[in-house]
């Protein structure tokens, strides 16, 4: 897998502006989420066995929000010869060409679409799981309870939905506690206070957390009657949703 190290915060006045998943980001996305994300590889592993429980034969999967293709590979490792489809949707061009020679590097007899496009237009039929590992938080907040819908109504019953995003806290003293914890998990893995700062500034305005009520809300308009956390380290989570 593509696995460049993240510097690109690391000059003063680098990157400045917004965050875009351009092709510098593509680059060295593999470490960078590793690094910034706590419980990334877990949640990765995991979503290969909710995979394994879900996934029936002839189904479609759809991983949106693909970026390299992490999850696409966890869930094709777990469903060899049940004759699914996953349908691997990104609209950033570079990662989703890196998705693509990511997944080529290994054998599957699983079906594997990459289609450069943006998730509020997908639609979606026949689904045992759909992932939404940390991409939500990205759409415009008033595009995303359309989206939980659209997947809702898509889903086979017993079908899943897996829901990763960064959590925003009501409590403003939590919010600074799990601010500080994930702080610290960052310098932990390298990142200098100038690199984190800067990546603060730019991803600001492009990544929208909710709170965890929000999401559960959510989830419950859009349809789904069973749905809960399933992992949270400081202010990461992740949510599975059954039909
Ligand atoms: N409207 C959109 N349509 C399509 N793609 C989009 C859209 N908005 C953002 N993206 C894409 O969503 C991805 C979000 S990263 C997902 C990690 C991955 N799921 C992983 O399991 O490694 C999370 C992060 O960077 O924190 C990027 O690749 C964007 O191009
Ligand atoms: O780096 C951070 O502080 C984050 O919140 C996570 C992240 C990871 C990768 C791209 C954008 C945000």
């Amino acid at each position: 897998m593509t696995n460049q190290q993240d510097t690109l915060f690391a000059e003063p006045g680098e990157h400045q502006g917004n965050f875009q998943f351009d092709s510098r980001v593509a680059g060295v996305f593999g470490d960078m989420i590793r690094r910034s994300v706590p419980g990334y590889t877990q949640i990765i592993n995991t979503i290969g066995e909710i995979a394994d429980r879900c996934v029936t034969p002839g189904s479609n999967v759809y991983d949106l929000g693909c970026s390299l293709g992490a999850a696409t590979l966890a869930i094709r490792r777990k469903i060899e010869g049940r004759n699914a489809h996953i349908f691997a949707i990104d609209n950033s061009e570079p990662m989703l060409v890196r998705a693509e020679e990511n997944l080529s590097a290994y054998v599957s007899d699983t079906k594997v679409h990459f289609k450069l496009a943006d998730i509020r237009e997908q639609t979606f039929e026949n689904a045992s799981l759909v992932v939404l590992n940390f991409t939500l938080q990205f759409l415009p907040p008033n595009d995303r309870d359309t989206l939980l819908a659209r997947i809702y109504k898509g889903l086979n019953p017993g079908g899943m939905l897996v829901l990763s995003e960064k959590l925003k806290f009501e409590g403003s003293d939590i919010q600074v506690l799990l601010d500080s914890l994930h702080l610290d998990f960052k310098r932990a893995n390298g990142y200098s206070e100038l690199e984190i700062s800067q990546k603060r500034s730019a991803i600001e305005n492009v990544l929208i957390p909710d709170t965890l009520d929000q999401h559960k809300n959510r989830l419950t308009q859009a349809g789904f009657t069973q749905a809960d956390l399933w992992f949270q380290c400081f202010n990461f989570a992740s949510m599975v949703a059954i039909k």
